[in-house]
């Protein structure tokens, strides 16, 4: 006992001397390579500038300063969540029933395991800790084969697919072989969230090389160890894959997930009147970032006609931030006609994108602005983040960039100055270390009104006196396993725009008026399998509704038992989730 206690008070003493809030004097005598040598006093990278030349630090520590809660979270995912990964995943290869009995009922708890960001650390790592092979693996030296290697999967019929070719996962650039884990964690997700059957999924790695150095010189790298294939020989590899399965399982649906942007964009124009396929960070984030846009301009309590004149800076022009300015454009001229201007901003890694660029994606050219456009604000092409917050003072700053931070405290402090009454910051970026900003940084520095979301979960923050900074989580897993549900058991031959901007619309009206005021603009992770379960009705509605007359080859009667209507779809959608009541 005696001992305990003795113990405890040493603790208190040391969270005493770590803690900068509690008041007291604290005479530091040490200086340099010492104090990071000294549990009591060490910061690691949490050093602020100032105390690093104070302290004589600099240079003895990387020039990047993490803050606490940051440093909190990775070690919270580099090592907790790490070993609930590995239990997790033995029990997946010992009890597969056990194991999706488990993640449903707790995926509050375990969605941040198995899917981001733990997910990102397992991909980082997943050769060290390869035991047992999950999903299949087409690489570029199976060419012609693929056809017959298709009859070595166990399983009889497949209804959905993630496929992979590692080449961007998350914000961690390409990670070869080893981004498996996300078509995985993905379909871990349309196991508990839309009820599909576990023997019924396929993660799919199409291994084409890695321009990742530090992986091609890995002895442990269990992927092709030569460049990336480029060009028509990439897309070969990519077609003889998508002929191949659909050969063999005619209904099944391939979501196409973290692909560098090039090949999102490519691969989606090639197969999408083809295949019932849709690409998940061009598409679903759109759908699921356009429910967040329409939720903020419910909380800035405007009419949702007044979309149209929402100030929208996107920082990030790659698959997913073309996506959302894309999604959110159609709507506009859905709103106020094609004439509609969008006041919308669009940063890259070089600054604000305007036509004076001389090279601008063809994507990206569409939201290019015209110096006409913002020579009245004072800017120019490549102007800096800072500088385009601080001159478009937009209603929405939203981050899908892949940069851990980019949203500093200048740029955080900029939006105090936004036109709107209740701002909204989105850090879409995954996983949380490359989130744009942190939810304790967005309320410290943006002020207490704003509306925060982040693609990788963070916890609310206590703004004091009793009041919460809620902190939304939006990520695209809200969309895709409704999608994906909605359109196998509709039957449609494609994934249409419309099912997609049903899909979106369904997510927005789900959160009710009174949420919307506490700053809540997604459900929680607890209520994904009823939120699915809408998303899917709704995508099989569009289904029904839209392509059934407007074009007969998007719909197949008999495949889902002729026009049964809305409410037999409804039903359906619900009996295919038994335990979801
Ligand atoms: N929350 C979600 O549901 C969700 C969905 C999809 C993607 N994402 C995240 O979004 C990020 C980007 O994904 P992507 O597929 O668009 O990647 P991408 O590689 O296609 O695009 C990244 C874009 O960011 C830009 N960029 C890089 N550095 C920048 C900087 N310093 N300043 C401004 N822009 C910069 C690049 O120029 C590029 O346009 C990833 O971290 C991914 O995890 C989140
Ligand atoms: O995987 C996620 O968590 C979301 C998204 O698809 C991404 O690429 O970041
Ligand atoms: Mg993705």
């Amino acid at each position: 006992m005696w001992r305990l206690a003795r113990s405890a008070a040493s603790n208190l003493r040391r969270t005493r001397r770590f803690s900068t809030s509690i008041p007291g004097p604290c005479i530091v005598h040490k200086r340099g390579a010492d104090i990071l040598h000294d549990p009591w006093f060490n910061k690691d990278t949490g050093f602020p500038l100032t105390e690093r030349d104070r302290l004589g630090l600099r240079g003895l520590l990387p020039p990047r300063v993490i803050s606490f809660e940051q440093q909190y979270a990775r070690f919270n995912d580099s090592f907790v969540s790490l070993a609930k990964w590995r239990i997790l995943n033995r029990l997946h290869d010992r009890n597969e029933t056990l194991y999706y009995r488990v993640l449903i009922d707790n995926i509050e708890d375990f969605a941040p395991i198995i899917y981001t960001p733990t997910v990102g650390l397992v991909c980082q790592n997943y050769s060290g800790l390869f035991r047992r092979p999950r999903g299949m693996y087409f690489s570029a030296k199976d060419k012609g084969e693929m056809m017959s290697m298709i009859y070595n999967w166990p399983g009889y019929q497949v209804d959905m697919i993630v496929l992979t070719d590692g080449s961007r996962i998350l914000g961690l650039g390409d990670l070869g072989v080893q981004g498996i884990g996300i078509p995985i964690g993905k379909l871990d997700m349309y196991v508990a969230a839309a009820g599909i059957n576990p023997q019924r999924i396929l993660p799919v790695m199409l291994d084409v090389g890695t321009n990742n150095q530090k992986l091609l010189e890995d002895r442990l790298y269990l992927g092709l160890r030569q460049p990336r294939l480029e060009g028509e020989e990439y897309l070969s590899i990519v077609d003889e894959f998508m002929e191949a399965i659909h050969a063999h399982w005619p209904k099944a649906i391939v979501q196409f997930e973290d692909f560098q942007m090039k090949w999102a964009f490519e691969t989606l124009q090639r197969y999408r009147k083809r295949f019932c396929m849709f690409n998940d960070d061009i598409q679903g984030t759109a759908g699921v970032a356009l429910a967040g846009l329409l939720g903020t301009v419910r909380a800035q309590g405007r009419p949702l006609t007044d979309f149209v004149n929402q100030k929208i800076v996107v920082v990030g022009a790659g698959s997913a931030g073309l996506g959302v300015f894309n999604m959110a454009a159609q709507v506009v001229s859905r709103m106020a006609g094609a004439e509609a201007h969008p006041q919308f901003f669009l940063l890259d890694k070089d600054g604000l994108i305007t036509t004076e660029r001389k090279v601008v994606d063809p994507a990206a050219a569409p939201f290019a602005k015209a110096p006409g456009e913002i020579e009245g604000l004072g800017l120019r092409e490549g102007a800096n983040l800072v500088e385009v917050v601080k001159k478009v003072k937009p209603h929405v700053l939203l981050g899908l960039s892949g940069v851990g931070g980019i949203f500093n405290e200048q740029v955080l402090k900029a939006m105090r100055e936004s036109d709107s009454p209740k701002p909204a910051i989105f850090a879409m970026s995954n996983p949380t270390m490359n989130a744009e900003c942190t939810a304790v940084d967005a309320f410290n520095h943006a002020g207490e009104n704003i509306v925060f979301a982040s693609g990788s979960p963070f916890k609310n923050i206590d703004l004091g006196n009793g009041k919460v900074g809620h902190v939304n989580q939006t990520n695209n897993m809200y969309l895709f396993p409704g999608i994906g549900m909605g359109a196998l058991l509709s039957g449609a031959h494609l994934i249409s725009d419309g099912m997609l901007q049903a899909a979106s619309e369904c997510l927005a009206s789900y959160i009710t008026e009174e949420e919307i005021q506490s700053g809540i603009l997604y459900p929680p992770t607890r209520s994904i399998r009823d939120i699915t379960a809408e998303v899917g009705a709704a995508v099989v509605q569009a289904a029904i509704l839209k392509n059934w007359r407007k074009d007969a080859v998007m719909w197949d009667p008999e495949s889902s038992g002729g026009d049964s209507g809305i409410c037999q779809t409804r039903h359906v959608v619900s009996s295919l989730q038994p335990s979801c009541s």
